[in-house]
């Protein structure tokens, strides 16, 4: 089995890439061309509320720098703290993308955790499920709430590692096991990735994909981070499908007599 043949599926789409990145924290917009270039990224998640994709005709805009034809934007309600507004922030997505209808969902409690509110989550992604959009959504660890999400229709669901900008791994490795155990979407990682290790072991415990922003943005060498974490998305996703060898309690050689001559 080779990653060629293995695609990472989502609403029926294809991708070859299992990293997806978002576009805020960068210097520049070419800073950011330039890291998603490096990262291999196909899907590209854009904050309707923080950048330019249209909305304002005189300021830069994104979608000039990251072309639609050659990315996926997903665009999310990144800066919504209640259903009403990132349902709002999807069907402003919607026009200014001429019918795109894939969003990455997420609705958060407070400024100082940007933890996910589960209740104004689950409220908006039944009324945009029903409109007719695609639903990645971020969401909490918590296997019930991710459950009840993939039940109202979500085509992905994906819970923090740890939360948004801290850099602080994957925290509850047990939780999104329980996550991919119960659901038959892809679960994807979203969050809390600090370095290209953390990722590799999103990938190794069998998470689809991982989505991430700080640990790129925010290294020293954005471009080299992306670089890096390409290969730790790609590291990781082979040894899942390698399969780890089994934990011993004790030493067993690395070369057996066994078999040997001198063993006999
Ligand atoms: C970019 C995005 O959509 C996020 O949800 C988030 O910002 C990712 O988290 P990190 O910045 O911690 O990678």
């Amino acid at each position: 089995m080779s990653l060629e043949n293995d695609p990472l599926i989502i609403a029926g789409q294809s991708f070859n890439s299992r990293l997806l990145i978002g576009t805020g924290k960068y210097k520049d917009l070419e800073e950011t061309r330039l890291a998603i270039e490096a990262s291999g990224a196909e899907i590209v998640t854009v904050a309707v509320r923080r950048t330019n994709i249209g909305q304002n005709a005189d300021e830069p805009n994104l979608l000039d720098v990251i072309s639609p034809e050659k990315y996926t934007i997903l665009p999310n309600t990144a800066g919504c703290f209640n259903a009403e507004d990132a349902v709002r922030t999807c069907k402003l997505a919607r026009e200014l993308m001429d019918g795109h209808d894939l969003v990455k969902l997420e609705v958060l409690g407070d400024q100082k955790t940007l933890y996910p509110n589960v209740v104004e989550t689950i409220k908006a992604a039944d009324v945009l499920v029903r409109d007719g959009f695609k639903v990645m959504v971020y969401t909490s660890d918590d296997p019930i709430v991710a459950k009840e999400l993939e039940d109202l229709g979500c085509v992905s669901i994906m819970p923090l590692g740890s939360m948004i900008g801290s850099g602080l791994g994957i925290l509850n490795p047990h939780n999104i096991n329980v996550i991919m155990e119960d659901c038959k979407v892809p679960v994807l990682v979203d969050a809390g990735v600090g370095t290209a290790s953390e990722a590799a072991v999103a990938m190794e415990m069998g998470c689809e994909a991982v989505l991430m922003n700080s640990a790129i943005a925010g290294a020293q060498n954005p471009i080299l981070m992306a670089s890096a974490m390409k290969k730790a998305i790609e590291a990781g996703r082979e040894a899942y499908l390698a399969g780890r060898m089994p934990r011993k309690k004790y030493a067993s050689a690395s070369s057996p007599m066994e078999g040997t001559i001198v063993g006999k």
